[in-house]
């Protein structure tokens, strides 16, 4: 494929790649590397994830059954800080992980309002019935 000026946002970097280019085998060869631990990381992550939205499901029944609100801004508060500060010390960038809260956070309340509205009952989340 003949590059462009815009091409270098978008290189596929695959074995075609590695063979048109052989001066940057090495580098593909360690990309090739780098990414099986980054698919690693996106599988613990996504498990990660069904756990939580699990979790916040449980939450989310024993709410609309107490007849509590999907909301609770003290505790988010205290999430803010709390990840805020782990960030740093693990080494992210904290609008990182503000980022990762407010989209986790957000769908889980949805989710929350959805029982709610469901009377309590979490089959209303089972995305495979
Ligand atoms: C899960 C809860 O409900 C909401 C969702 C939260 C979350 O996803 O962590 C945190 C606070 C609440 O706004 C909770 O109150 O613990």
């Amino acid at each position: 494929m003949s590059e462009t000026s815009s091409d270098w946002q978008k290189t596929t970097i695959d074995s075609a790649q590695a063979a048109a280019h052989p001066e940057t085998a090495q580098a593909v060869a360690r990309i090739k590397a780098l990414r099986q631990t980054i698919d690693n990381i996106d599988s613990a992550a996504i498990a990660l994830l069904a756990e939580r939205f699990k979790t916040t499901s449980q939450v989310g029944v024993l709410k609309a059954n107490a007849g509590f609100a999907p909301e609770d801004t003290k505790r988010e508060d205290y999430q803010i800080e709390r990840l805020h500060r782990i960030a740093i010390d693990a080494g992210l960038d904290p609008e990182i992980a503000e980022m990762y809260r407010e989209f986790v956070v957000t769908e889980a309340k949805k989710r929350h309002q959805r029982i709610a509205d469901a009377g309590g009952d979490p089959g209303v989340l089972d995305v495979f019935a």
